[in-house]
């Protein structure tokens, strides 16, 4: 099987990337490298293309040439306080350059597609754990983006025959068990490794953004899935789409919330250290409670999270910051 993985060389796309792999798919990244990182790709035969999605002049030789079977779709900015400071850059970013990929796959005739979505593309959920049949609602350009081009992609399916995935993944955490791959975001802004950087010297304390919410602890509430669960949802929607599966979405996480206190509190325990904490304002934007209700993707793609120890999520995190790399590649 031959596939293409846009923003291969991120977070998320390299486990995924490495995975693939193992089962022998025949794998080619296409990434910029704005904010990906060569070590990243660890595997030998991963072909790595330095293109951006929107540059026609990469993306039609690829397609037109690649006899790919899948597109997984990473590729995106996705930092939702900027999204919010410079939305033109998100719309930019997550919906135009995607339009020049889903041409080029039009021309080549690439129907399937699995994308990189978010709960984020619910706003404020009205239930919890959130469905899939939730209304999208999102309350923020970097939600609104990933969310439009669900829409597109569904306008693609009518038009063109365009099958696609929608990943709407909770929080992403946790890095490869072996330590060797892992989450090297700049700016980081999500919270596991920003609680580890106070341990590793690189940040002075954590902040915790509002102790005042409607939740037990008064911090908001996530589910936190490793990404290692993620990157094995990604092959078994390639799998549903090779099978004639229809355009679907599927919300990816634990079932389980976790406070921000908790995570504190997990980390102090794998790591045996104190974390620096200041306790400040509420960050813009944050919902109190985002938990996912994963039972389509159980009954659908028969995927469930393997990891729902928040103990192991976080040292698989200490592990990449302590290991050789220190966190960065
Ligand atoms: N990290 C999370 O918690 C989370 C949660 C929900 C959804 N997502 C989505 O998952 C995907 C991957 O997230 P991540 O955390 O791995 O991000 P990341 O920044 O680590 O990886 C994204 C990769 O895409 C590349 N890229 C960005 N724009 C590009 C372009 N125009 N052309 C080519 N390459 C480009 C970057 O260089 C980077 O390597 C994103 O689409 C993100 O919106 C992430
Ligand atoms: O320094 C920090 C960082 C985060 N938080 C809190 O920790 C929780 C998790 O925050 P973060 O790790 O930044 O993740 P989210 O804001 O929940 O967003 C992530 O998860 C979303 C899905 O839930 C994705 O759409 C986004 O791309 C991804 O950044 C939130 O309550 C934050 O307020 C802090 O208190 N201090």
């Amino acid at each position: 099987m031959k596939v293409l993985v846009t923003g291969g060389a991120g977070y998320i796309g390299s486990h995924t990337v490495r995975q693939l792999v193992k089962t022998g798919a025949d794998v080619t990244v296409l990434d910029n490298m704005v904010y990906g990182h060569i070590g990243a790709i660890v595997d030998p035969e991963v072909k790595l293309v330095k293109g951006d999605l929107g540059d026609a002049s990469v993306v039609y030789p690829l397609l037109m040439t690649g006899n790919f079977d899948a597109v997984i779709h990473f590729a995106a900015y996705i930092n939702v306080g900027e999204s919010v400071q410079n939305p033109l850059k998100y719309y930019m970013n997550n919906i135009a350059r995607p339009l020049v990929l889903l041409g080029a796959m039009q021309a080549a005739g690439v129907k399937r597609f699995v994308f990189s979505s978010t709960c984020a593309t619910y706003g404020v959920p009205t239930q919890i754990p959130i469905p899939e049949t939730e209304k999208q609602d999102p309350i923020n350009p970097y939600g609104s983006s990933k969310y439009m081009l669900e829409k597109v992609c569904k306008d693609c399916d009518r038009a063109w025959g365009l099958k696609s995935v929608f990943l709407r993944y909770f929080n992403a955490s946790g890095c490869s068990v072996d330590g060797l791959i892992g989450e090297d975001h700049e700016p980081e802004t999500h919270l596991i490794p920003n609680i580890l950087l106070t341990l590793t010297g690189e940040k002075e304390y954590i902040e915790v953004f509002g102790t005042d919410y409607d939740t037990p602890d008064g911090t908001c509430i996530r589910d936190y899935i490793h990404v290692d669960d993620l990157a094995d949802a990604h092959l078994k929607a390639v799998d549903y789409l090779m099978k004639g599966g229809s355009t679907e979405c599927f919300n990816l996480g634990t079932g389980l919330g976790l406070s921000v206190r908790e995570i504190l509190e997990t980390a102090e325990k794998v790591t045996g250290k104190k974390i620096p904490v200041r306790y400040g304002p509420r960050r813009e934007g944050d919902p109190p409670r985002l938990i996912a209700n994963p039972a389509k993707a159980k009954e659908i793609l028969g995927w469930e999270a393997q990891c729902k120890d928040a103990n192991k999520i976080v040292e698989t995190a200490w592990k990449w910051m302590t290991g050789p790399h220190g966190g960065h590649y």
